[in-house]
């Protein structure tokens, strides 16, 4: 492996042995020995199962590197593979420093042991001695900032407080490679914004560092480069930003088609020429992806979200009229991928079932799929006029905006429609559409907000 290297991963497989019963594990381990003793063919009492599949790519030293795909697409599988708490079936995985892996975090910890105890534990285990571990102690103590439990045994502590004390100890030992899974999210917010805060310091000091995270927009914010799995492939290795626009296609492609994700979603078109849409998303080159390859506008639209109906999450309101479809167009098409930076425009259609007879107000908030509401856009605060509506009227609300947003994350729009203005609801529809944004050409944006600015270095 060249010294240039960190890790290096060639034709890696991993097979899982699957039985239908605990006897056939037993099976397996004594009769296809008899069978061949006795001149017959031995039989396998196992399915097999390929986790990971000839994947091979190799990460240079002191990058940041994303891992992300859909639950079981074989992220853990990979990183245990690097830690070498697993070993391939086929291939072979080389590393060059000493590595760190939050995965299983405290897995050396004993549970009948003070935190302090297992402190000196875990550095014995990680070969550290007590001497290097003394001049970095006080150090780990204030990391973890668990207070008097470091002096109670750590199967009295909250699943937050191990994992507090398990990455103090990994991140003061000065580790060449760091591996980290989901394991921060069991942190609270301030500890895992101290636990980010660390991580880059790490990696300005030159750690290697490979990052597992279902969150878009943390893999953007720390990766500059990611590795996409699906069903143990490795689909695409490269900018962070677009691999995730792709995560986001190929999620939304398998959940359409009814693989495993336990979204409601329709079923795509059959004539779709699924890897053109994934491509012509993933790969935008105009300033709305909406098409490309042998994928029209369209198609690709439609096999990406289910009908209006069903996207909906929920939906409170008298129920006088409501929202019948909620549509982003991109100048003059459909999108459900924009570039930063491009003018959209929301259309909402409202069907009047009773007569509205006031002045009202219309509204649409657009949030991250997590909920968080990001800006609103309403006819009171922009002083736009709603009239009083007739039933069996349809109207067609249109919110236009700059979009603001970045890439990495995919956006929700919730709508309302309120008579009079300030009032009750008549309608207020939760995901009434969605979409996601890439960034301009190669531009790295790292957070969640694209906005124009000037700097002047005086
Ligand atoms: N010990 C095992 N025996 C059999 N199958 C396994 C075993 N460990 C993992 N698998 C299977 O291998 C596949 C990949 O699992 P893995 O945990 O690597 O996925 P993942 O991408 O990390 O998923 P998640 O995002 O849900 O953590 C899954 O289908 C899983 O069920």
């Amino acid at each position: 492996m060249s010294s240039e290297l960190a890790i290096s991963i060639q034709g890696l497989s991993k097979c899982y042995q699957i039985y239908g019963q605990p006897r056939d594990r037993l099976k397996q381990m004594l009769l296809p020995r008899l069978q061949r003793w006795t001149a017959r063919t031995p039989r396998r009492y196992y399915d097999e199962f390929w986790a990971l599949k000839n994947i091979s790519f190799d990460i240079r030293r002191g990058e940041a590197v994303g891992i992300v795909g859909r639950n079981g697409s074989g992220k853990s599988t990979l990183l245990q593979l690097i830690c070498g708490t697993l070993t391939p079936t086929m291939g072979t995985v080389e590393t060059r420093g000493r590595i760190a892996a939050l995965l299983e975090l405290g897995s050396g910890f004993n549970p009948e042991f003070t935190g302090r105890e297992n402190v000196y534990l875990n550095g014995a285990i990680l070969g550290i001695g007590k001497e290097q571990l003394d001049q970095v102690f006080e150090r780990i103590v204030r990391f973890a900032d668990i207070g008097d439990h470091l002096d109670q045994p750590v199967k009295t502590y909250s699943s937050g407080m191990f994992v507090r004390l398990a990455f103090a100890v990994q991140m003061h030992l000065d580790p060449e490679i760091l591996i980290v899974d989901e394991a921060l999210s069991v942190g609270d917010q301030f500890f895992q914004a101290k636990c980010y805060a660390a991580i880059r310091t790490m990696m300005d000091n030159g750690t290697t560092v490979l990052f597992v995270s279902h969150s878009a927009a943390t893999v953007k914010a720390l990766c500059p480069r990611a590795v996409l799995l699906s069903h143990g492939e490795l689909i695409v290795d490269g900018p962070a930003s677009k691999v995730l626009d792709r995560y986001f296609v190929l999620g939304s492609l398998e959940a359409n088609a009814g693989s495993s994700a336990p979204t409601a979603l329709v079923a795509p078109d059959d004539d779709l020429d699924l890897d053109a849409v994934a491509d012509a998303a993933a790969a935008p080159s105009s300033e709305t992806m909406h098409a490309g390859g042998n994928a029209s506008a369209a198609q690709v639209v439609s096999a990406l979200q289910p009908p209006f109906e069903r996207r909906v999450s929920h939906r409170v309101g008298s129920g006088q009229a409501r929202y019948v479809e909620c549509r982003v167009m991109a100048g003059a098409d459909e999108a459900i991928f924009v570039e930063t930076g491009a003018t959209l425009r929301v259309q909402a259609v409202l069907d009047v079932i009773e007569d509205c007879p006031q002045e009202g107000e219309v509204g649409m908030v657009v949030s991250t799929t997590e909920g968080v509401e990001l800006f609103a856009i309403n006819s009171f605060f922009h002083g736009a006029r709603v009239p009083a509506m007739k039933a069996g009227e349809k109207h067609v609300v249109e919110f236009e905006f700059v979009s603001p947003l970045s890439s990495g994350a995919r956006y929700r729009i919730d709508l309302g429609y309120r008579m009079p203005v300030q009032g009750e609801y008549v309608d207020k529809v939760f995901a009434a559409a969605g979409f996601s944004v890439a960034n301009q050409g190669d531009r790295i944006i790292p957070l969640l907000f694209d906005v124009p600015g000037k700097i002047t270095v005086a």
